[in-house]
């Protein structure tokens, strides 16, 4: 059965249908997740690519037990024996999801507008992407990984270059390729460490006796009093490095000891943005004046800058163009390196490919980290200065994986070929322009609505963080999976295949649960 029966008002005619599909749904939808190998040209794909990736794809979620349901609990209670599953919702059923459609272990459908927190970019078991895992490039990159740094591959240029670089921001032709979002900014703050040391040391000129010695004491000169400027509220990882710059929540910092690095404000924004054009530039320039005096005073050199285009685990906290434009000049004056953390803005969820294009910079950012949605991760950079000239400073033994960087390929391949990006921030202006009429009726429960033009990357807050879970919860209940953010933020985070007709059934399924609650 579907669970909840909508009832929606006067709303666009295109969404009753949607709504009537979910009142009358108790039929099963049989689809198959195996896709056409060599999918054909896609007819009609103009008007819905969902249906030409996904023929099968479900009309509306399906729930047939509560949530999470009874086999997931009882997978959940067995795993937890052997790997920590205090964070899981449900056990899923990946080989059989498709689409925008996330099944889980008791066969119930939802609507997936979270993707595995912003990572599915293509809607699950996309055919592109099922037809690459399956070619004998694949198997070779998977069977016999290797050791990049030392044994690259045949094929790893043109992987490179045919996939990941194809899709690089401006200015920055190179690459290097890590493991994690994590990794990623923590081999951005090493290549930015290294850069800046070895400048001072001279061009050519060796390390000294002295730093050999105390680099293995961990104390300076060798290991240095350098630091990485981040912002109240960011996220940037997990590891040591990348977790001593990210300040959004206590719970993922406690008990670990951390760099003594500085930390700045990031803009409050109000909502809506036009609006309260003064009073955020005002804002902007508090925060813009705050970062210039700890570049002047904090207590050790500032090697680089870490920004989030859009905060987004720390509650989708945005800034306008001039905020980052204001930035880089800073960083320049400084003689400090700017890095923008892209791991969720980046590939096309934010209106463009890189969300920091919308910046309009002058000269483009030192570096910038990607992952998520490219399944790759790593960091783009432009100056060869940024590659360390010895080898085996910037090394591990994997330096990403050729497996993950024949998918990033295509990904990057199907998002220019159907023109996604475009796609996606048409469908972001439509669920903006519902949202902002549903937060009228619920002006409580949807505060400071954004993402006004930055594609299907849009946020509301609720009252409280209870409140917030609880409309998580329900809507979970109502067959659409969603994800929180900040203190008491909703966020969206679907995938690049997210359409008008999967939107009618979100926004439906929302406006009940705010009914609700
Ligand atoms: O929730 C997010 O936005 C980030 C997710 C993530 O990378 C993490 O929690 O480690
Ligand atoms: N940053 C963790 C996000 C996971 C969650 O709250 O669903």
């Amino acid at each position: 059965m579907v669970i909840g029966t909508l009832r929606h008002a006067n709303r666009l005619a295109v969404r009753s249908v949607a709504v009537d599909a979910l009142k009358r749904s108790a039929r099963s939808f049989a689809f198959h997740s195996t896709a056409p190998a060599d999918p054909s040209p896609p007819a009609g794909a103009s008007e819905s690519l969902a249906a030409y990736y996904f023929p099968n794809e479900p009309e509306v979620p399906r729930l047939s037990t509560s949530v999470p349901g009874p086999r997931s609990v009882e997978i959940l209670k067995s795993l937890d024996k052997i790997y920590d599953a205090h964070a899981a919702y449900m056990v899923c059923d990946y080989q059989n999801s498709i689409g925008n459609y996330l099944r889980d272990a008791d066969q119930n459908l939802y609507l997936d507008v979270y993707a595995q927190i912003a990572s599915i970019p293509l809607g699950y078991n996309n055919p592109a992407l099922a037809a690459a895992a399956k070619s004998p490039e694949m198997i070779d990159a998977i069977i016999n990984r290797p050791a990049m740094g030392n044994f690259p591959s045949l094929p790893w240029e043109s992987i490179l270059q045919d996939g990941i670089l194809a899709a690089a921001p401006d200015g920055l032709n190179k690459v290097w390729t890590s493991l994690s979002g994590s990794d990623a900014n923590e081999c951005a703050y090493k290549a930015a460490f290294i850069y800046h040391r070895t400048r001072q040391r001279g061009k050519g000129n060796d390390f000294s006796e002295l730093e050999r010695r105390t680099t293995m004491e961990n104390t300076s000169p060798g290991s240095p009093d350098l630091a990485i400027l981040s912002f109240e509220k960011a996220f940037h990882g997990r590891l040591f490095g990348s977790l001593s710059t990210t300040r959004s929540n206590p719970i993922h910092k406690m008990d670990i000891p951390a760099f003594h690095w500085p930390k700045a404000p990031f803009p409050a924004l109000k909502y809506p943005l036009d609006q309260h054009e003064a009073e955020n530039r005002a804002e902007e320039d508090r925060c813009l004046a705050a970062i210039e005096t700890i570049l002047h005073e904090w207590e050790s050199r500032i090697s680089a800058v870490v920004v989030e285009p859009i905060q987004s685990e720390g509650g989708d906290n945005h800034a306008t163009p001039y905020f980052f434009q204001q930035l880089r000049t800073l960083t320049k004056q400084h003689d400090v390196l700017l890095i923008v953390d892209e791991v969720q803005t980046g590939v096309g969820a934010t209106g463009t490919f890189w969300a920091h294009e919308q910046w309009n910079l002058d000269t483009p950012p030192d570096m910038v980290t990607f992952s998520k949605k490219f399944q790759a991760a790593g960091y783009f950079y432009g100056n060869e200065e940024l590659r360390p000239s010895i080898p085996f400073r910037q090394f591990n033994t994997w330096c990403g994986d050729p497996s993950k960087a024949i998918i990033a390929r295509e990904i990057v391949k199907e998002i220019h070929a159907y023109d996604l990006v475009a796609r996606t921030s048409h469908v972001g202006k439509y669920i903006y322009d519902q949202l902002e009429e549903l937060q009228r009726t619920f002006p409580q429960l949807m505060q400071n609505l954004r993402g006004k033009d930055r594609g299907t990357f849009i946020a509301w807050d609720t009252t409280d963080l209870d409140t917030r879970n609880k409309i998580l919860t329900d809507m979970k209940k109502m067959g659409i999976n969603i994800g929180g953010c900040g203190a008491r933020s909703v966020r969206l985070r679907p995938a690049l295949v997210f359409e008008k007709k999967h939107a009618d059934v979100f926004l439906d399924a929302l406006e009940y649960v705010l009914k609700q609650a």
